[in-house]
């Protein structure tokens, strides 16, 4: 099944409403029973609903999970990416998507326009896109977890750089403005400049190193450590030679156990890359942990901005949990045929199995199929579609 970005513009005003239903049922449910999808989005007539299910199916925005129990649908990321791109379609901050100019390990960045054609940045959040990938371990490690799991890290891995760039831009950190936010998606100002680590020579090394350590400080004197502060979060601008910091996945209070270890990691990155690239290295061996005066409380700040402790703690889990596992285990066993009936881990044996592995492939392929770039060179038609059609 090939995901065809060109169908979108024939979603009907249903469709999306199933869509959305298939969305909320998600939200309690690993594999939304389709009596539950017809509840939720009520409309009449349940075929009606089928033929939207259906229709949703064959772009590849929901897949059909069958397990010992019922049959059902879950979301793909291509069904979130569509409702996100929808959401800002309708907010007017996206009107066109472009080129895609960064694969994360754990997102998607494309260029994406608004009416006025002015240029910007989407990134879309993709925790659990390698864990997704059939790892036995995690499959045991999501089983039990919030329902749609995937869905819900990746949105708070977008809540939390949302809350975070908002802070920071606001407290005059060189960072992207972050324009807008929705499910697992933010929306940011491009900057055109080259990460770091494509640079091979610069006037003045010393001065962006000294710049460099002087934004760790200054991160830390504001409550903050970046905790992965190295050359492909650093954006270098050409001719000012001046830093933008992108990413901050791993941001964490000065107040955090792991403070002063990520604080020394962040002058360690720096400095091993700076003699390494440009064969430089600072007189002095600082700064140190001892060097860091508090003066700012951006740590509290962003807390009450709304990013969560307890948010900040279930993502913090999850990036631990999973994210080693996913690379011990990625190829070994990507043959285990990994989800479809994690919603009760009763579906293997007798006579279901086989059906029901069967089903579960199909459903995987779905979801692998889904999650390929969705969103290229057909974008701007597939916006031009979703700026005229209506979830109700
Ligand atoms: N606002 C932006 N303006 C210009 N380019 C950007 C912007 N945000 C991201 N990029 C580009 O996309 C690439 C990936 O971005 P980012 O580091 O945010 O993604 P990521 O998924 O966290 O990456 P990884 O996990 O591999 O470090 C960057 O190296 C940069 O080239």
């Amino acid at each position: 099944m090939k995901l065809d970005t060109h169908a979108i513009r024939y979603l009907t005003g249903e469709d999306w409403r199933v869509l959305t239903a298939v969305e909320m049922g998600s939200k309690n449910h690993e594999v939304v029973p389709t009596t539950l999808i017809v509840q939720i989005s009520g409309l009449r007539g349940g075929s009606g609903v089928n033929k939207c299910i259906s229709n949703l199916a064959k772009v590849g925005l929901v897949a059909r999970v069958k397990n010992a129990k019922y049959d059902g649908y879950r979301l793909t990321y291509g069904g979130l990416d569509y409702l996100a791109l929808n959401t800002f379609s309708k907010r007017k901050s996206v009107y066109s998507v472009g080129n895609q100019i960064g694969v994360g390990k754990e997102s998607d960045i494309y260029v994406v326009a608004d009416e006025t054609g002015a240029r910007k940045v989407l990134k879309i959040h993709r925790l659990g896109r390698i864990s997704f990938r059939t790892v036995k371990a995690n499959r045991d490690y999501l089983r039990n977890r919030h329902s749609g799991s995937w869905m819900y890290m990746s949105r708070l891995a977008a809540l939390k750089e949302y809350a975070f760039m908002k802070i920071l831009h606001e407290n005059n950190f060189p960072v992207p403005v972050p324009l807008d936010q929705a499910r697992h998606c933010i929306v940011m100002t491009l900057i055109e400049a080259f990460p770091l680590r494509q640079i091979s020579t610069l006037t003045s090394p010393s001065t962006l190193y000294a710049k460099l350590m002087e934004l760790i400080l200054r991160f830390a004197s504001q409550g903050l450590i970046h905790g992965d502060f190295n050359e492909f979060n650093i954006l270098v601008h050409e001719d000012t030679q001046e830093p933008v910091i992108i990413d901050f996945p791993q941001m964490v209070s000065v107040d955090h156990a792991n403070a002063k270890e990520y604080f020394e990691r962040d002058v360690k990155c720096i400095k091993d890359f700076f003699k390494k690239r440009f064969r430089y290295t600072a007189d002095d061996d600082g700064p140190f942990w001892g060097d860091v005066r508090r003066v700012g409380k951006l740590d509290v700040l962003v807390e009450a901005s709304g990013f969560s402790k307890k948010q900040a703690k279930e993502l913090e889990k999850y990036m631990k949990e999973v994210a080693p596992l996913t690379d011990d285990n990625e190829a070994g066993d990507a043959t285990e045929g990994g989800e479809g009936t994690e919603d009760d881990g009763e579906g293997e044996g007798g006579e279901e199995e086989e059906e029901g592995d069967g089903e579960e492939e199909e459903s995987e392929r779905a979801i692998e199929e889904a999650r390929e770039p969705m969103i290229g060179e057909d974008g701007k038609e597939l916006l031009d579609a979703l700026g005229n059609t209506r979830i109700s």
